[in-house]
């Protein structure tokens, strides 16, 4: 079953089209890397997907109510900065707020709390203030928060930019965990090591069209990196999953 299906989706900002005619679908179980350069039209093609951009075509997700779509995917916004002077636990805890009933939290609310401040390490730090942690530790609140929701797709726009290397692999790790469990995430991304070892499938956007889609080694060949992002790359398929490393700038 499909968790997001996009159908000629097109977006034009400011009289300058941004996306044009992307179509495709997300089924259960799927780890999608989204990649591109700068400015390829990643956020905006996740924020027309959730109907927070007007677009022309079709989304799934854009034509559910507020209600539904709540408890359909979470999502994860490039800006992470924790405005709120609440604890750790209890901004995770709003992650619930879709499927609350009461004013009180229920037990499975508590154990999805729970289990998310745990995937993101932060059951020791649950009664900090989210304001007064560092860049990364926002970004991990903020995933656990998704993480929480617990909904058949998580949607989260660079989700391990800001990280330091353990909490970047640990982070894609638990999408992948999250996959094996029937879970879907769409996730833009710039580290194409990362997307490569932990993805199962990759998204390429390039000015705004789709370029390929595919097995990240379907679709991070030497051409695309080179016409796409203007970069040569190392490559070795090894025993512990493919490396990539960006060497030179095409000029
Ligand atoms: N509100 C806006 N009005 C006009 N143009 C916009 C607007 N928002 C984004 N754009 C343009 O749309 C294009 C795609 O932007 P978008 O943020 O989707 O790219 P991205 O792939 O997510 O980039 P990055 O990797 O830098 O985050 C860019 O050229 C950007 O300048």
């Amino acid at each position: 079953m499909s968790v997001l299906s996009l159908s000629n989706l097109s977006v034009s900002l400011r009289g300058r089209d941004v996306i044009r005619d992307v179509s495709l679908s997300i089924g259960e179980g799927e780890l999608v890397g989204l990649i591109g350069p700068n400015g390829a039209g990643k956020t905006t093609l996740m924020r027309a997907a959730l109907g927070l951009l007007p677009f022309a075509g079709e989304s799934s997700l854009a034509a559910l109510s507020q209600a539904e779509r709540a408890r359909q995917v979470a999502w994860m916004p490039q800006a992470r900065e924790i405005a709120w002077p609440v604890s750790v636990e209890d901004v995770v805890m709003l992650g619930r707020m879709p499927h609350m009933t009461g004013r009180r939290p229920s037990a499975v609310d508590r154990e999805r709390t729970e289990e998310a401040l745990a995937w993101m390490e932060l059951t020791g730090m649950r009664h900090r203030a989210a304001t007064r942690l560092s860049g990364g530790e926002q970004a991990r609140v903020l995933i656990a928060r998704a993480l929480a929701q617990d909904t058949p797709l998580l949607m989260a726009d660079e989700p391990v930019a800001g990280l330091d290397p353990a909490h970047q692999i640990a982070t894609m790790q638990t999408f992948a965990t999250l996959a094996r469990s029937g879970k879907s995430t769409l996730v833009s991304l710039h580290d194409l090591s990362l997307a490569a070892r932990h993805c199962t499938r990759i998204v390429m956007l390039g000015d705004g069209g789709l370029v390929a889609d595919g097995t990240p080694a379907e679709v991070l060949t030497p051409e695309r990196l080179a016409h796409v992002f203007h970069i040569t790359a190392w490559y070795r398929d090894t025993e512990d999953g493919p490396i990539y490393q960006p060497l030179e700038v095409i000029r």
